[in-house]
């Protein structure tokens, strides 16, 4: 089994009740196992400004899943609430990405492990080193040194 990471984030509808749905169904998910969710963070919008602010979080599971089965989940998951991708940086109602599958480094045309934005995302940086404060990244950087490195942007912690 191995330990997988997933950033969650919603801004569209009711992005809290979308967030603790998205993780009942990956606790649901066949094939992921000890799911464990951060608390949830409100987010300035990374990107165009004129977009609500974001709810965001990260799930810890282990699984068995080979990368791209487990990518089927978590799109089947995002499509499940309306996972509706207009413009490329734009609002969306559930956005689910992989930030880390155990310490691999995965590029094809459907996945990038680490996720590109991992190192420099507050409302990824925060809830991983919540949930993980002891993870060495891929990289060898350790989540910690840079959760306290990253500005905070006005993330607020809303949710246990
Ligand atoms: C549009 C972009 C880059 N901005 C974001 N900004 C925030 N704060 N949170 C996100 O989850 C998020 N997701 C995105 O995809």
């Amino acid at each position: 089994m191995s330990p997988v990471y997933l950033g969650l984030g919603a801004n569209l509808g009711d992005p809290i009740e979308t967030l603790h749905r998205a993780v009942a169904a990956l606790r649901a998910a066949p094939g992921l196992h000890n799911v464990t969710c951060s608390a949830l963070y409100a987010s300035k919008p990374m990107g165009p400004q004129d977009q609500p602010d974001y709810v965001n979080a990260v799930v810890r599971g282990y699984t068995s899943l080979p990368p791209e089965a487990l990518l089927d989940v978590v799109q089947q998951i995002e499509h499940a609430h309306g996972r509706v991708r207009k413009e490329r940086w734009g609002a969306r109602t559930l956005d689910i990405d992989i930030l880390l599958y155990g310490e691999q480094q995965i590029a094809t045309e459907r996945l990038n492990i680490p996720h590109v934005g991992l190192e420099l995302r507050e409302f990824v940086l925060i809830p991983l080193a919540e949930i993980a404060p002891t993870l060495d990244l891929p990289s060898g950087k350790s989540v910690k040194s840079l959760a306290e490195r990253i500005p905070l942007n006005g993330l607020v912690k809303i949710a246990p």
